[in-house]
């Protein structure tokens, strides 16, 4: 009790010298059903038809204020929350030291991630990430054989019909086997080919080889690996919405998917360990030029960590980072072009101009295809495939606004308070972004800097390792697709792309797929 009181003695001492003043708080009204309503509102808003970052987290934004206090479910721990760039800049950058990931995430996150970069914070983290971040240099970035054979595949599961248009076709699962396929080969130096289960049979090459993704995936209990990710990766956002009573989320459907997975990612680690004792170079042949080598991150990992689980969370980690966020991006794209006729055309009419050849296309000039960066920018701006964020406060801090009636003084953060960040409703403040902030404008992005109210891949020491790869990957196909179809009309029940449900899991993608069919060019 006395220890207690001192400490708050000291936390207030510590605030006032900081001129700090309290930040906004509501209290939830009882009569509302208080506490327990807002975590039960989160917790149901699928169920309820409800949009959780639209209809739950925004709105309480914009009815409350840019950075606001509340209360856990349980217990007195208070959270805070912000959209304003200049505290997330401050958690992540200008005060890194004082914030880290947390136990709590650790605990949240590690049924199926367990110790990775994305579970760990101080020595851990930092050596984690220094062996992988060889791996994202220019030049592998820009080794892209095995991409230009993935659109192949891709194109082989777009078949055309005599009146040169596709068959009604859902894109996301084909950009989810596309980035698994293109991060496999870039991450592991292997051939998965994923993408075969797409390809009518008569369509595929004798040469494919599907019996071997087939071994891969197929012992009896198991699930196919896409369906155990959406599966273990929605446990996991429950498990998130449910704050310190993550625990209650675990299921035995959720073991067999997370086995599943592991089942998928076991012959990574067992090659590794091969690799670990052989006289293999520390090297991979680059999959566009076999005179050239480049760094084998798989080689390195089993070299450095001995133990087989922590190597599989590490490679497990990384490829999750490879897969979703790309596919996500890429089908967030392709629904807003699909409902924007004009920006397809104008988008069209730039990569045919850029891009005359398939080997034109590398990171320097889809870095200069201006038109083709802003469509991607508006994108991961409206939907930010990482939507919410949040750091713990590993000492007393402050945060430099928030506090007081009009928000402009510094708020005072005692150590141990959860700090969430929603970058999806910083990206639609219409005092940052204007009154059209709602709208896809791509041409919002022609001259503007950029600065932190725009953080799709966070910033700081803990920015996005694969931002430039991703951005790559993700404009060669957008250029790829684009230079062979001049139109993507959607089909079935349209539904407008501001309403599009979302599916939640560690990143989050179109729910219901993006149903759409292609038109050949020309
Ligand atoms: C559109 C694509 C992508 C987006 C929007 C994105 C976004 C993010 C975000 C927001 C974080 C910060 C997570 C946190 O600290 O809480 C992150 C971290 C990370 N990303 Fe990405 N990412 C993308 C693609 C990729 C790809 C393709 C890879 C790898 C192949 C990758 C690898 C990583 C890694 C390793 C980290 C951890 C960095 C660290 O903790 O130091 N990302 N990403």
């Amino acid at each position: 009790q006395v220890h207690s009181h001192l400490k708050q003695k000291r936390f207030q001492k510590f605030a006032q010298d900081n001129g700090c003043l309290p930040p906004h708080y509501k209290r939830p009204k009882l009569r509302d059903g208080g506490r327990a309503r807002i975590f039960y509102d989160i917790v149901t808003a699928e169920r309820h038809g409800k949009d959780i970052l639209d209809d739950i987290i925004v709105k309480r934004f914009r009815s409350e204020a840019h950075t606001f206090m509340g209360y856990a479910f349980v217990g007195n721990d208070m959270i805070i929350s912000t959209e304003d760039p200049r505290n997330i800049q401050a958690i992540l950058a200008t005060k890194f030291k004082d914030f880290e990931t947390g136990e709590l995430r650790a605990k949240q996150f590690g049924i199926v991630f367990g110790k990775s970069i994305f579970t760990s914070d101080g020595p851990f983290w930092e050596h984690s990430r220094a062996l992988f971040r060889p791996q994202f240099t220019r030049d592998n970035i820009n080794d892209l054989g095995a991409t230009e054979k993935s659109v192949v595949m891709l194109f082989k599961a777009l078949p055309l019909k005599e009146d040169g248009w596709t068959d009604e076709v859902d894109l996301m699962p084909l950009f989810f086997r596309f980035t698994m396929d293109t991060a496999v080969e870039f991450l592991f130096g292997a051939t998965l080919d994923s993408q075969l289960e797409s390809i009518p049979a008569h369509l595929r090459d004798t040469s494919d080889r599907d019996l071997e993704f087939t071994a891969r995936t197929g012992s009896d209990d198991s699930m196919p690996f896409a369906d155990a990710m959406t599966s273990a990766q929605e446990a996991l956002s429950y498990r998130i919405r449910m704050q310190g009573l993550y625990w209650l989320i675990n299921t035995p459907h959720q073991h067999r998917a997370i086995r599943s997975i592991r089942a998928f990612i076991d012959p990574f680690v067992q090659s590794a360990i091969t690799s670990r004792s052989s006289s293999k170079p520390a090297t991979i042949t680059s999959s566009s030029n076999p005179e050239k080598e480049r760094y084998n991150l798989l080689h390195t990992l089993a070299n450095d960590i001995d133990n087989p689980s922590e190597l599989r969370d590490q490679l497990l980690a990384l490829l999750t980072a490879g897969r979703d966020t790309t596919a996500s991006l890429l089908s967030w794209l392709f629904i807003l072009l699909s409902q924007h006729p004009h920006t397809l055309s104008t988008l069209r009419a730039e990569i045919l101009t850029a891009f005359p050849n398939k080997d034109d296309i590398i990171f320097s000039s889809l870095k200069s295809c201006r038109y083709l960066q802003h469509v991607l920018s508006e994108t991961l701006r409206l939907f930010p495939v990482v939507p919410l964020n949040n750091r713990r406060a590993a000492v007393d801090t402050t945060l430099p606004v928030g506090g007081g009636p009009d928000g402009a003084a510094p708020i005072a953060i005692p150590k141990g308070t959860s700090v969430n960040y929603s970058v999806y409703s910083m990206h639609r403040r219409t005092d940052l972004w204007g009154a059209d902030a709602e709208d896809f404008r791509p041409e919002r992005w022609e001259g503007r800097k950029s600065d932190w109210s725009f953080l799709p891949f966070n910033g700081g020491p803990r920015i996005c390792l694969g931002q430039q790869y991703a951005l790559t990957e993700a404009g060669y196909l957008v250029v790829r697709l684009l230079q062979r179809f001049d139109r993507v009309e959607s089909v079935g029940e349209v539904v407008h792309w501001r309403r599009t449900r979302k599916g939640l899991g560690l990143t989050m993608n179109p729910r219901d797929g993006v149903r759409v069919r292609l038109r050949r060019a020309g």
